[in-house]
């Protein structure tokens, strides 16, 4: 009983080299991701034992997903396959005072056609102690929310714990059902809420300032809404422009209400999946430390993430613990 499951779309990212725009290129790097892919990798590149769910295509494409995942160490037994594409995201990668731009070409892959009679929940959570979830998924189609639901109603009977990162985007939600019911629904089967103001006013319907009193009165909001929750860590970027940010984060667990300092990312090389990896951090934490720390193990890791190229963070956790430790010069290791 030791596996941390996730279950998402693995997305392909295809990418101009460097800050090029579509226009400026000829060529395409690609990567690998999808949100809680990135978080199983993380976790398992911190040691450990993961397990990812998802439907990936039936050709070379989805054999080379599972190929990604199974390099990282996180097992594929419960990824199932079907005839319908990969999902796919294009990126312009920004700098300065030029954002970063997506495009999602995901509406018919074969993640977004999955149904819960294709995932085989109890072999799949057999040996599971933590489910992670985010809103990525029931936001796609009703079929990835119905088969999240299956998976979220066993982890409750088995009483493991359930990390929500309810990460609300607009773009998603066209499939017919509100965001802030299947939220709610989703909400009441989990144990560990991964978000912020936005987040907690979307499914409150409250409006919340960012204020520290603020955070602290609508984490009691929502843990007076849904007893289940007994945690809730939110991540604070602060953007100065595309290539420089802060990141802290803060925590309410029903007693105490905690904040980390800064770290300043002054050069960042790719901040996607940066919030996938402060998720993993607080999954991995939340099992060797105490709350303080293990939000502070996930800024560490996140502010880490910024540094590396793609989707998935190759941080490991003494490189995590550097970090904390004050290691921040990027001084060279000989
Ligand atoms: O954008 C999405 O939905 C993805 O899952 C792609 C990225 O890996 C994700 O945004 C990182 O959080």
């Amino acid at each position: 009983m030791d596996q941390i499951i996730t279950f998402g779309e693995v997305l392909m990212r295809l990418s101009p080299e460097g800050n090029k725009k579509f226009i400026q290129a000829n060529l395409l790097e690609f990567y690998f991701g999808g949100t809680e892919v990135n978080v199983g990798i993380s976790i398992s590149n911190f040691g450990g034992n993961v397990k990812h769910i998802s439907c990936v295509p039936n050709d070379f494409l989805g054999d080379t997903a599972m190929a990604f995942l199974q390099k990282f160490g996180v097992s594929t037994s419960a990824i199932v396959r079907s005839n319908r594409p990969l999902g796919v995201y294009f990126l312009e990668v920004g700098a300065v005072m030029r954002p970063s731009s997506i495009s999602y070409n995901r509406s018919h892959s074969s993640f977004s056609e999955i149904q819960p009679s294709m995932v085989d929940w109890e072999f799949a959570m057999a040996k599971a102690k933590w489910l992670h979830w985010t809103g990525i998924t029931p936001g796609l189609t009703k079929g990835a929310y119905e088969t999240l639901k299956v998976g979220l109603k066993l982890a409750k009977e088995k009483g493991i714990e359930v990390s929500a990162d309810p990460t609300y985007r607009s773009g998603l939600w066209k499939y017919g059902e509100n965001a802030k019911d299947v939220l709610t629904d989703l909400l009441s089967y989990s144990t560990i809420f991964i978000g912020g103001i936005n987040e907690m006013n979307e499914v409150l319907g409250t409006n919340y300032s960012y204020s520290n009193e603020d955070f602290i009165n609508a984490s009691k909001k929502l843990m007076e809404k849904f007893p289940n929750i007994k945690k809730v860590f939110d991540k604070i970027r602060t953007s100065i422009n595309a290539s420089w940010h802060k990141i802290r984060a803060r925590m309410w667990n029903g007693t105490e209400f905690r904040e980390t300092n800064d770290f300043d990312i002054t050069h960042i090389i790719d901040r996607i999946g940066t919030g996938d990896a402060f998720a993993a951090g607080l999954i991995y934490g939340l099992q060797k430390f105490d709350d303080y720390k293990s939000m502070e193990f996930a800024s560490a890791a996140c502010a880490l993430k910024h540094t590396y190229e793609g989707d998935v963070n190759y941080a490991t956790v003494d490189e995590v613990m550097g970090i904390l430790n004050g290691n921040v010069s990027g001084v060279f290791k000989r």
